[in-house]
């Protein structure tokens, strides 16, 4: 069952086709990363399922209906790229303010503020200002309110930008948690080690198109090049190209191999056998989403450059 579905989204600018034609599904529960270098159009995407901007063509269902900005819009929950908190106003007087704007009543509010900063250890912040808060204390306030009223999607824009390791683990089992309970969350960020941690499912676009829909490990799978190590205590002398596989890379007591398409492992391993190779570990690389992000975006200049429609 998916909570989201995007079906052919188009958003034009003047001069810049942001999304051209998009369409993908989020499943009920998991945890969905949004992928794509500068300029990509996540933004805009994101935009459009939170109602910000409304898509030129193609629609949205949200929770098996047609998306409707106006009643949904308490249902998610978005942490922007670009902070929104009011830098006057308390902190713990925002909160409730923000939560009640979400659809809690007043003693719904003060209960789950009270929680969420007992929780976070930020009972202290209440009379403080957001200005008086550092960037990674800003961050932690702004995750809080976005989760509080427990909405069906969670959009986290870059959530650990400025956290520090421990305040980053924190976030990070507190988005587990919250996916366990039965929220959706929808994760953008640049950093593909935290994606390949975090989620479960993953888009890549680039310059306004999906290039990339799977899981992580489909992801892996498909762009995978016939990487193995094998490992051994004792030197590795003399091994060569072989029929089966080529030596990439020869180091003194492990060796990098690509094997020939449709190549039985067993065979391989098999062969090393027969040399008298004491096998400490044979192993499949499967690349990292870094590596495939690279890959697939290489030969696009870092920011987007404009293009006519
Ligand atoms: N309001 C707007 N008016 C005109 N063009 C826009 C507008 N918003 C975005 N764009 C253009 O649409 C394209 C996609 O922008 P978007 O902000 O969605 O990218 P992004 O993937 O979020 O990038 P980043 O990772 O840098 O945040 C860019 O070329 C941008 O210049």
């Amino acid at each position: 069952m998916h909570l989201l579905q995007l079906e052919n989204i188009k958003k034009y600018f003047a001069t810049q086709k942001a999304v051209d034609d998009i369409s993908f599904n989020i499943p009920k529960g998991s945890i969905f990363g949004l992928l794509g270098p500068n300029g990509a159009g996540k933004t805009t995407l994101l935009r459009m399922i939170t109602g910000i901007f409304y898509q030129d063509s193609g629609q949205i269902i949200f929770n098996g209906k047609p998306y409707q900005p106006e009643d949904d819009s308490v249902n998610i929950g978005y942490m922007p790229e670009e902070r929104g908190l009011y830098k006057k106003m308390k902190i713990g007087e925002q909160a409730l303010y923000l939560a009640q704007l979400k659809g809690l009543s007043k003693s719904e509010a003060l209960a789950k503020v009270q929680y969420w900063f007992e929780k976070f250890e930020m009972q202290s912040w209440w009379h403080k200002k957001v200005e008086d808060l550092s960037k990674g204390m800003q961050q932690k306030l702004q995750f809080v309110i976005t989760v509080l009223h427990e909405p069906k999607l969670i959009i986290l824009d870059e959530p650990f930008s400025g956290l520090d390791p421990v305040n980053a683990n924190l976030i990070k089992d507190e988005i587990f948690r919250l996916a366990q309970n039965g929220s959706t969350i929808i994760f953008s960020t640049h950093r593909m080690e935290q994606v390949e941690e975090i989620c479960d499912h993953i888009i890549l676009v680039n310059k306004g198109k999906k290039i990339l829909d799977g899981t992580v490990q489909q992801v892996k799978q498909a762009h995978k090049e016939n990487l193995y190590s094998i490992s051994s205590n004792k030197p590795l002398a003399n091994i060569e190209h072989h029929s089966m596989f080529t030596v990439i890379e020869h180091n003194q007591h492990q060796l990098l191999l690509q094997l020939q398409p449709n190549t039985n492992t067993n065979d391989v391993l098999q062969w090393f056998i027969q040399q008298g190779v004491q096998i400490n570990e044979f192993k499949e690389l499967l690349p990292s989403l870094n590596d495939i992000f690279i890959k697939l975006v290489e030969g696009t200049s870092k920011a987007r450059q404009f293009q006519n429609i």
